[in-house]
């Protein structure tokens, strides 16, 4: 038996004793995982300022403390994710319980990539755990020294419920033939359709967390020096080895000038005038990414920088202008420090451009109109869209974090990874009285009984609804009785109401002669207060 196949058989037996059933077991495993994070901080730091020449604060501030604050919501809110989650019923299971049970899937398979390797590696095990899983995580082989620390995970971790298996691309293919409840893959594009490929084969779920180039659109009508700011943060930060990175800029001709004079003063403030000796401004991860970085500059004109040392896998911060839509660096995303910019003649044209292309993981628009952001958010797709800003999008626990088409197919980050990473269970319980109810579906099936159906099936019953209309009539009752000059209160449908509260109320006789003097905030539900004669 491989490795690999050990892992997993391991992680399953575990799951399968349903020790992760209880919250208590996965609220103290997700604790050991910070607990690891915070003990190992100085390995961790060591190993990605060996990987990527990260320093120890930029390793706390863009890997730790965002998974730090996913483990804290996990540990606060794991009760509530995975209590049962009652949902509307219609009049035929009105009596029955119905509700939603979030329940574990079994082994999730995590395998991470390099650019974050302790952030996109270990989130989605957050998830994992919170959601019930064992696990068998594979940290990217090409962030090494990070890889060697992941080893230590057992350490602190369950070590039968969540395996660690380190090695490369055969190991990950070993791993591919396993069997598993859900692949959870972070990397790029292509390798995302071999781990799409491996899962069909068992009909497992994937997660498919990829890249491509996200585009950054400048309005003319804009600050342009906050935005430009803004830009070379966002695509500088790491060395432009970020997922969500600004890959290329749009703009109009007239501006491209500006644009270009602002990047420049932006890196300058940031990582001095000699960026290769200056500690915040990162290294590639290698030399054959170095190799295709410095390749993609061929047939450009560069407006900033373009210089790069082999050796030291140093690039420069670099702009590229008029670049043709054709040229080598739009084949491909770029994930290095080259930022092409493309002129556009406006919106709609920047539009067409972006439609033209595979959906981006993110898009980024600078305006200081808020028509031409609606218009941008209307008429495009992408995985996330930020107005104004790059990246920050990622540190909001409550917004989905992922793809769609090309960059990718799921999503995660706070509850969303919870229940990425749970089954979604719809339960229904009912007594075995009250059979009179269901003889409308039983055969024969007449009109009569059709006609019942249609009532019985379509109307929806909102019980919250119900109750609010409850407390209103209630509250209009006591008002009834303190202010003097009413007799009485009901509650009254408006005529076009279509629910169940409608029809419901419909059969009973309204007020007569009365003066509507409240209406609650929704249909149909209106109090009535009669006045004396
Ligand atoms: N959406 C996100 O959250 C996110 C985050 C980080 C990176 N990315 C994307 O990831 C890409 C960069 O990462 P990468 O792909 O270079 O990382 P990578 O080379 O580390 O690969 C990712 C994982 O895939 C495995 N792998 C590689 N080749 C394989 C093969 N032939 N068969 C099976 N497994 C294989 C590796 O072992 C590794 O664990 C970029 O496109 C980037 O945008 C996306
Ligand atoms: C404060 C902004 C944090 C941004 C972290 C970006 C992580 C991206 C992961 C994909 O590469």
């Amino acid at each position: 038996m491989s490795r690999e196949q050990l892992a997993v058989q391991k992680a399953r037996e575990a799951f399968l004793t349903g020790i992760s059933k209880p919250l208590e077991y996965r609220i103290k495993q997700l604790k050991n995982l910070k607990r690891f994070i915070t003990e190992r901080a100085t390995d961790i730091s060591e190993a990605l300022r060996k990987d990527l020449y990260k320093s120890e604060n930029a390793t706390q501030m863009f890997e730790i403390i965002g998974l730090e604050g996913e483990i804290n919501l996990a540990v606060s809110k794991l009760a509530e994710w995975a209590a049962p989650r009652p949902v509307n019923k219609n009049l035929l299971t009105i009596s029955d319980d119905v509700y939603i049970q979030p329940e574990p899937l079994g082994v999730v398979l995590v395998i991470g990539a390099w650019n974050y390797p302790i952030a996109v590696t270990l989130q989605p095990l957050v998830g994992a755990i919170a959601a019930g899983n064992a696990a068998v995580v594979k940290p990217s082989e090409v962030s090494s020294h990070t890889a060697k620390v992941m080893e230590l995970l057992p350490h602190y971790l369950d070590p039968e419920m969540y395996q660690v298996v380190t090695g490369g691309v055969p190991e990950t293919q070993e791993l591919l033939k396993q069997r598993f409840d859900h692949i959870f893959y972070t990397g790029n594009s292509t390798v995302g359709k071999l781990v799409m490929e491996a899962a069909a084969h068992h009909l497992t779920p994937v997660t498919l967390e990829l890249g491509g180039k996200s585009p950054c659109y400048i309005d003319k009508n804009c600050d342009i020096r906050i935005a430009c700011r803004r830009i070379t943060w966002g695509k500088y930060m790491n060395c432009g080895q970020t997922c969500i990175a600004p890959d290329y800029i749009l703009c109009e001709s007239s501006i491209q000038d500006q644009v270009i004079n602002e990047i420049q003063k932006c890196i300058q403030e940031f990582y001095t005038n000699d960026p290769k000796s200056f500690a915040d401004y990162g290294r590639i991860i290698n030399q054959r990414h170095f190799k295709r970085i410095m390749a993609l500059i061929e047939g450009s004109s560069v407006a900033i920088g373009g210089d790069g040392d082999e050796s030291e896998c140093y690039i420069a911060p670099t702009v590229l202008r008029d670049v043709k839509s054709g040229s080598k660096v739009m084949q491909e995303e770029i994930f290095g420090p080259i930022l092409p910019i493309i002129t556009v003649n406006g919106l709609k044209e920047a539009i067409q451009f972006i439609n033209e292309r595979e959906k981006p993981l993110a898009l980024y628009i600078f305006s200081s109109s808020s028509k031409v952001i609606k218009q941008m958010i209307s008429e495009t797709s992408s995985g996330a869209l930020l107005a104004n800003d790059c990246l920050v999008h990622f540190t909001i626990s409550d917004l989905p974090f992922g793809g769609v088409g090309n960059s990718g197919t799921g999503r995660y980050h706070g509850k969303y990874g919870f229940d990425q990473l749970s089954h979604l269970r719809s339960c229904l319980i009912k007594k075995l009285n009250m059979e009179g109810v269901n003889r409308i579906r039983y055969p024969p099936h007449t009109t009569e009984k059709l006609r019942w159906a249609r009532v019985f099936l379509l109307k929806q019953v909102n019980l919250a609804r119900w109750r609010q209309m409850a407390q209103v009539a209630l509250l209009a009752a006591l008002a009834a009785f303190v202010v003097k000059g009413y007799k009485g209160t009901c509650i009254r449908p408006e005529p076009d109401g279509t629910d169940i509260t409608d029809w419901f109320m419909q059969s009973h006789d309204v007020c007569s002669q009365s003066q509507v003097i409240h209406t609650s905030v929704q249909k149909g539900a209106c109090v009535v207060m009669q006045r004396y004669k």
